[in-house]
């Protein structure tokens, strides 16, 4: 017959899921009953997150382990441990996660790329600030997973496909910097009826299964939009810091000052706002503001950061690049615009 106090060891070095400390560390057992007659074992365990498959497992696994030592049947109630308790561990418990997000010794520094709506050179950004920190000596990686249009492997002329070397997917190699594009799995480019949890299934592959080697910085050219992909990166990687990229327009710094504010939300640090399309510049030199002008300032306020750095409508009767249209080359004037962006990124990862 099992006694309150056998109960407790046996159950004690049980494991928090989302807490990874044992129950007898976040004092999540309580109310053990035991009725002798029918030899029935209940408790209630407190976990840091309940209704989950994690709980389903733990569940069995206890079961499992009180039926082993004598229980004919086992009651198990689960309920959310207090907010103090999950607030001591979680930190640590999300530091260890990410650790072991790309299975390396060494995490590279992340950065998201994100913008409120489509279309406002996202990609393009992205693209030119990995090739800017590459040049500056970092091992860079991207990973383009916005759904609603694969751009990276076109903007940088990628015509290649990641090769497989045992389990491990190889990304593309471009330019000295990495590449996995979601477009690489999908065929012809299709279009792809995505829904957040597939997303998010996707992207932890690309960290677990992709053989990234040891990177500096992985770049993540984000869906627009503050839908359930950005949620899942917040939780994914919480030490992610956000990009984001809008159009000097002042409506659409609003637009993308939603997405901001959820990464104030989430605690997210955000390195500031890089304004795309910001002016044209004439043959004479000439700055014209075609989309208005003030956008950028407007939403680093609202958001407490700083415009990184202002890039101009590409003019149109540049001879092309030697790489592709999009990708600017390191003494090009916009070139050296991202170059600028991304010594103030570089600075701020340094730094912290
Ligand atoms: N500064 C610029 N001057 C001229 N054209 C630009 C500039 N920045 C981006 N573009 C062009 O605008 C289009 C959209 O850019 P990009 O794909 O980078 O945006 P995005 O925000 O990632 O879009 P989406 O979210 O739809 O993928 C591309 O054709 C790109 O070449």
């Amino acid at each position: 017959m099992l006694s309150e106090e056998k109960v407790r060891e046996l159950l004690n070095p049980v494991q928090d899921p989302f807490l990874h400390k044992t129950l007898e560390e976040t004092g999540g057992i309580n109310n053990i009953s035991i009725k002798e007659e029918k030899n029935h074992v209940s408790v209630k365990i407190g976990i840091a997150k309940t209704n989950t498959a994690e709980q389903m497992q733990m569940q069995q696994e206890m079961v499992g382990i009180l039926k082993k030592n004598g229980a004919s049947t086992v009651g198990l109630r689960f309920e959310q441990l207090p907010d103090d308790v999950i607030q001591k561990y979680q930190p640590a418990a999300e530091e260890e996660q990410e650790k072991t997000l790309m299975g390396g010794d060494k995490q590279p520094n992340f950065i998201a790329v994100a913008s409120a709506k489509g279309g406002v050179g996202k990609s393009t950004v992205t693209v030119n600030l990995a090739m800017s920190l590459m040049r500056l000596g970092k091992k860079v990686g991207i990973i383009d997973a916005d759904i609603y249009g694969f751009s990276v492997p076109d903007m940088m002329g990628i015509e290649n496909r990641p090769q497989v070397r045992g389990e491990k997917i190889i990304p593309v190699e471009r330019f000295g910097v990495q590449v996995i594009s979601m477009g690489f799995f999908v065929e012809d480019n299709a279009p792809v009826i995505w829904r957040g949890p597939m997303l998010g299934k996707m992207l932890s592959s690309f960290f677990k299964e992709v053989e990234w080697g040891d990177l500096d910085y992985l770049l993540l050219d984000l869906p627009p939009g503050t839908g359930d992909i950005a949620m899942d990166v917040h939780e994914m990687i919480p030490s992610c810091k956000e990009l984001i990229v809008s159009t000097p327009h002042p409506s659409a710094a609003f637009v993308a000052a939603r997405a901001g504010q959820m990464a104030l939300k989430t605690d997210h640090e955000i390195l500031g706002i890089v304004e795309n399309m910001a002016y044209y510049e004439s043959r004479t030199g000439e700055k014209e503001y075609v989309f208005g002008k003030g956008g950028g300032d407007k939403l680093a306020e609202a958001l407490d950061t700083k415009v990184l750095g202002r890039l101009p409508l590409q003019q149109p009767y540049e001879e092309e690049d030697e790489f592709s249209p999009s990708v600017y080359q390191q003494d090009h004037p916009i070139g050296k615009e991202y170059h600028k962006v991304a010594s103030k990124i570089v600075a701020n990862f340094e730094e912290t």
